[in-house]
């Protein structure tokens, strides 16, 4: 099937709109994991797989549409780094999706048919679709050296090289069993071109999504332009989706409004709380200048605005999503919304 119509095809099952999980990292922290270490979340993949499988679960009972799994920091070089063989490596890298595929299944199991979780149309009834995304997080976030949030890799990086450095990575990923691959926090224009030729070179037959952060609502945070950026995913046939995510609430209508400029893809977005990471003491900060509002509050624009899937990132919960799927699917609260805006 063509990324494209997978996609659109699993947007129509969830009513036009799908809800995208929150911050992964975040929950984990939540249940009392520390993160601080260069394999971040992917850490919980080695110590904790039933707590990694846990917070999948939670998402979904919050109302998730689309789950991401705990490779965003999974790298092959990330886990030799630490000790382990490449053999391992490649086996944690499978192992984050199968976790993601086994909590599917356990909520599905665990639906009856009368929970509020199957979709009820003209005496038809149908499961909630899920999708497993494959999370991918940037060469800046294996650097762990906060270069994911400036985008700033230095004169001698070049395509080769980070396509060189995602290629195992993805082949792994686009054989695992994942629905999707989610190219997330994506910092400058030349990653998003590595991606999309490695995309092509590999011959990946499993769709993608380019999700870019911008820390001023008009620019990715390298400084290169949101429209070029967006462009590149538009111009990639196995790009499904494109779109924002780690940024705060308050840059996403603008965001929503350039991308829709440059593609007809549907956009996917997920800010983070509106704090900002700061990598020198490896913590969030609440910005100093305009406040962000409970986002939540937001999502009416964002689909007026052109946005298809929305969710959280860092520092978001189970209760931001739970709200974001009661804003989209609860018509009463759609209105008001609609009626806020006016
Ligand atoms: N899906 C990732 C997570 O929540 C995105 C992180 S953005 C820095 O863990
Ligand atoms: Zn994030």
């Amino acid at each position: 099937m063509e990324p494209s119509v997978l996609v659109s095809d699993f947007l129509a099952k969830c009513g036009g709109y799908a809800v995208v999980d929150g911050g992964f990292a975040t929950e984990l922290e939540r249940h009392g994991q520390n993160l601080n270490d260069p394999l971040w979340s992917a850490k919980c993949l080695i110590s904790s797989p039933d707590l990694v499988r846990r917070v999948h679960l939670d998402y979904l009972d919050a109302g998730a549409n689309v789950i991401i799994t705990a490779s965003y920091q999974a790298t092959i070089q990330g886990f030799e780094a630490k000790g382990l063989s490449r053999e391992e490596a490649e086996t944690l890298i499978r192992r984050s999706v199968e976790i993601a595929c086994e909590a599917r299944q356990i909520y599905h199991d665990r639906c009856t048919k009368d929970s509020w979780d199957f979709l009820h149309s003209e005496n038809i009834t149908t499961r909630r679709p899920v999708l497993v995304a494959a999370s991918v997080g940037s060469y800046g976030a294996y650097l762990a050296d906060g270069s994911e949030y400036t985008g700033n890799y230095g004169d001698s990086m070049t395509m080769e090289k980070l396509k060189d450095f995602h290629r195992r990575r993805v082949q792994i990923l686009a054989k695992s069993g994942a629905d999707l691959i989610a190219f997330e926090t994506i910092p400058n224009k030349l990653e998003a071109q590595a991606y999309a030729e490695l995309l092509e070179e590999e011959g990946i037959d499993i769709p993608a999504w380019f999700s870019f952060s911008s820390k001023d609502g008009v620019n990715v945070v390298s400084g290169d332009s949101i429209s070029e950026c967006a462009s590149v995913a538009d111009s990639c046939k196995q790009v499904a989706a494109v779109g924002i995510n780690c940024t705060p609430p308050r840059f996403i209508h603008g965001l929503i409004l350039s991308i829709r400029k440059v593609t007809d893809k549907p956009v996917v977005i997920y800010p983070n709380s509106g704090e900002t990471y700061d990598a020198e003491s490896k913590q969030w900060v609440k910005s100093s200048g305009e406040a962000d509002e409970d986002f939540v509050s937001y999502v009416g624009k964002w689909r007026d605005a052109g946005a298809s899937l929305f969710g959280g990132c860092c520092r978001t919960t189970p209760n931001t999503i739970r709200a974001i799927s009661r804003i989209l699917f609860d018509k009463s609260s759609l209105t008001l919304s609609k009626a806020e805006d006016n």
